[in-house]
């Protein structure tokens, strides 16, 4: 197999992986559409952003390939051409390669496709590009052709690692190339395409059944990964076993059932350089688990910053995409109660209109107590988690859930929804935790503006004893959120591959 020249010294790691005898490492062609810190829309970018440095330790070094949207090879210094094709979905194409924010970079750079105004999805409307199937084919195909060819400078991926449905065409476009592994972060979208587009999209027509990548008569690029790839994973134990169900496999439940055997949840870590109170220069004071005094400073500045008043109430926090999948109407319906038990709520998210607006009206009608802003801040999200005491995750689905390892991390207690990743990663301040010392923060089910109600009054009660909350928040500040052991499981995951 072509290329391994990772270093030889970080593999393996001590265990009986290196007793098998076994290779550890490789190179590998990781294939998303986005990419923090260079571009985000969600976690996608988080986590595609930290695996090539999570990974790198453990022998495996990851090439990240996504599309050169509007002004984004001209931040690559010194970029090299290393692949090109004269007609790629109607126009040409090179890949760039080069370093940008410490990551082994490749950009599609393919101007018919991605130099444009608007969003990473949509025009500026909003709407959905009507090409969307075709750009991100096209990010597939360019994939494959390496996995097939190889670079400019001689590179070539041992495997290839495919996000979301933007990648899903390549594990079909590589079987009998590479093995490859395709993880799920949001089954909500799956890149459906209408039935004539098989040929536009150099789909092999002969796969266009069911137990190809056809859905219900149309095309799906999700699918068609999780049918061709030779492991399906996605971002926490939990979420596995949830996306088996009707309730969560949005319609693909099915195509995950018959390839349960093929399925594994890794969860989520944090990038901890970014994401740790200690260190962190975003936000007013720095605090540790042993002297949280600038918490408080962060907090009075959180306030200052929303225009809350300290109401004596717990300051709750949300940071996130303003959606359903979010269950940030269930919010709105508890917010009353929440107030008028003291407590105050800062906002930062946007999405969805009507909840943009729910959240705008409340914080008009409960003025010092609930403030908004809509939009997208990063550092606005630091000084957040810094000063906040309760991170609020009351989504309907997560897989993993980012939000509330930050909040863990910054010893501001995640208040969650009981699924998915966040089941996963936080444990239940419930009598029998609390009298083991391990509660984390707070789970509540049946997803439900009633039961979230509960949980509110149940949180904001043991913030008002003191020792039991200072306990948690140590305890919350201590639970690992780095990529540690989720490193060691895709290490895993990728050497299973190698050896099959
Ligand atoms: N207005 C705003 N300003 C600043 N920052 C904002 C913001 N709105 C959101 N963010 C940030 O965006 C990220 C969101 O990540 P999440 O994992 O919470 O959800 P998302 O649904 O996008 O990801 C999907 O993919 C990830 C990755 O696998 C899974 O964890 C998750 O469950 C799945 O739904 C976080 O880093 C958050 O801080």
């Amino acid at each position: 197999m072509a290329g391994s020249a990772s270093s030889p010294e970080a593999a393996a790691g001590p265990g009986p992986a290196a007793g098998r005898g076994a290779r550890t490492g490789g190179q590998v062609l990781s294939v998303a559409s986005e990419c923090a810190p260079l571009v985000k829309t969600g976690g996608l970018a988080d986590v595609v952003g930290a695996l090539p440095g999570a990974m790198a330790p453990l022998g495996w070094h990851l090439r990240t390939l996504i599309p050169a949207y509007r002004g984004l090879s001209a931040q690559m210094d010194g970029g090299t051409e290393l692949w090109s094709d004269p007609d790629l979905y109607g126009g040409p194409a090179r890949v760039l390669g080069g370093k940008m924010a410490g990551l082994d970079m490749l950009l599609l750079d393919a101007p018919h496709l991605f130099d444009r105004d608007g969003s990473l999805y949509a025009d500026a409307s909003g709407a959905d590009w009507t090409d969307n199937p075709a750009r991100f084919a096209a990010l597939s195909w360019a994939a494959a052709e390496i996995a097939r060819h190889g670079l400019g400078d001689g590179w070539r991926p041992d495997l290839l690692h495919a996000h979301d449905w933007q990648a899903g065409f390549a594990p079909l476009w590589v079987r009998g190339v590479v093995p490859s592994v395709i993880s799920i972060h949001n089954i909500a979208f799956q890149g459906i395409a209408p039935a004539r587009q098989v040929e536009a999209l150099r789909l092999p027509p002969q796969d266009f059944h069911p137990e190809g990548y056809e859905y219900w008569g149309q095309i799906s690029a999700l699918k068609a990964g999780l049918v061709a790839a030779d492991a399906l994973s996605t971002v926490s134990p939990s979420y596995a076993a949830e996306l088996t169900t009707p309730e969560f496999g949005f319609g693909l439940e099915g195509v995950i059932r018959a390839r349960r055997e093929a399925l594994t949840g890794i969860l989520n870590g944090v990038d901890e350089t970014v994401w740790n109170p200690a260190t962190d220069p975003q936000i007013p004071a720095n605090f540790t688990a042993d002297d949280m005094t600038g918490k408080q400073v962060s907090a009075r500045a959180l306030r200052e910053e929303f225009g809350l008043d300290d109401q004596g109430g717990p300051l709750f926090i949300v940071v996130s995409r303003l959606t359903r999948q979010k269950g940030l109407d269930l919010l709105l319906e508890a917010l009353p109660g929440l107030v008028a038990r003291g407590g105050q709520l800062a906002v930062l998210g946007s999405g969805e209109p009507d909840l943009q607006e729910g959240f705008l009206r409340s914080a008009a009608r409960h003025p010092g107590r609930v403030g908004v802003r809509i939009g997208y801040d990063e550092a606005l999200s630091h000084r957040m988690f810094a000063g906040g005491d309760v991170v609020l995750v009351p989504s309907r689905f997560e897989p993993c859930g980012l939000t509330q390892l930050y909040g863990l991390a910054y010893g501001t207690i995640p208040l969650v929804a009981r699924t998915g990743g966040l089941a996963d990663t936080v444990i239940d301040a419930n009598d029998a935790a609390i009298r083991a010392g391990v509660a984390t923060g707070a789970q509540f089910a049946p997803v439900t503006a009633d039961a979230l109600s509960m949980a509110l009054r149940r949180v904001s009660a043991l913030y008002h004893q003191p020792a039991i909350w200072q306990r948690m928040m140590r305890q919350a500040m201590a639970h690992p959120v780095g990529w540690d052991a989720s490193a060691r499981d895709y290490a895993a995951l990728y050497e299973k591959l190698m050896t099959r």
